[in-house]
């Protein structure tokens, strides 16, 4: 089922908005908590998705040095979550560590493991922002294909990349190693941000495991119309 594919970020302030939205969207399976969310509210929002039995991508997006992210990682391993993200420009010491650290974490908690996933290059980031803000010298694509590369070589579960990335990180990934795009934008929905965007069926058809939309269909006059509207784009 293509909708089980798509993951909604709660993209909120406070609790009682994410309630409200999950409330809002009873057909979405899994549900992405993030910066903004985690930060204003803590761990109880992840508590109520669990009593619902939603999937759960814990998206903090860890950036530190081996011995912080691995401690971050032990922690957020014990939530019970099902997807968690670090940066692949941590490194591999830090990779190896946190990969290490989830499977300790979840051990100590009595919980399922989380897939740990790397972030490649975040989809805001354009190949121009690449090369004169970052100053690094590899072609955008080939850049995200040695983050996902490191990231496997370290032991993670997979990478987050954008759309426009992914059927390259298909072709030269192992076949278990899951991707998950967001900056996934249907035709009648705004970029905002997002520098790297394809559509949910392109995104699918190029070998994206999951779909991470937000605002085209959080921020929609009526949000279950925008998911009706994707889920049905999808059938075709
Ligand atoms: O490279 C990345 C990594 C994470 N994100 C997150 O995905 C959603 C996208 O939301 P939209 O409203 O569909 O733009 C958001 O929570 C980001 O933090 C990303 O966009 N790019």
């Amino acid at each position: 089922m293509n909708d089980e594919k798509i993951i909604v970020p709660l993209d909120v302030p406070d609790l009682e908005s994410a309630i409200a939205l999950v409330d809002k969207l009873p057909q979405v399976t899994f549900w992405k908590v993030g910066l903004e969310l985690f930060t204003s509210t803590g761990p109880k929002i992840l508590e109520i998705l669990k009593s619902q039995e939603k999937r759960i991508f814990l998206d903090l997006k860890f950036h530190d040095i081996p011995n912080t992210v691995a401690g971050a990682c032990r922690a957020a391993a014990g939530y019970g979550v099902d997807l968690l993200t670090i940066h692949a420009t941590c490194g591999k010491d830090a990779l190896k560590a946190a990969a290490e650290a989830v499977q300790i974490g979840a051990e100590k908690a009595g919980t399922k493991p989380p897939q740990l996933i790397a972030i490649t290059l975040l989809t805001s980031i354009s190949a121009r922002q690449l090369a004169f803000d970052l100053k690094i010298p590899l072609e955008l694509p080939e850049f995200a294909l040695e983050m996902a590369l490191l990231a496997q070589n370290s032991g993670l579960n997979g990478a987050v990349c954008s759309p426009q990335e992914v059927q390259q990180l298909r072709a030269s990934c192992e076949k278990d190693f899951l991707l998950v795009c967001p900056g996934v934008r249907p035709t009648w929905a705004e970029k905002g941000d997002q520098k790297r965007s394809l559509t949910p069926s392109q995104a699918i058809t190029a070998g994206a495991d999951y779909l991470v939309i937000g605002r085209p269909i959080t921020a929609a006059a009526v949000p279950e119309l925008a998911w009706n509207q994707i889920v049905e784009e999808l059938k075709i």
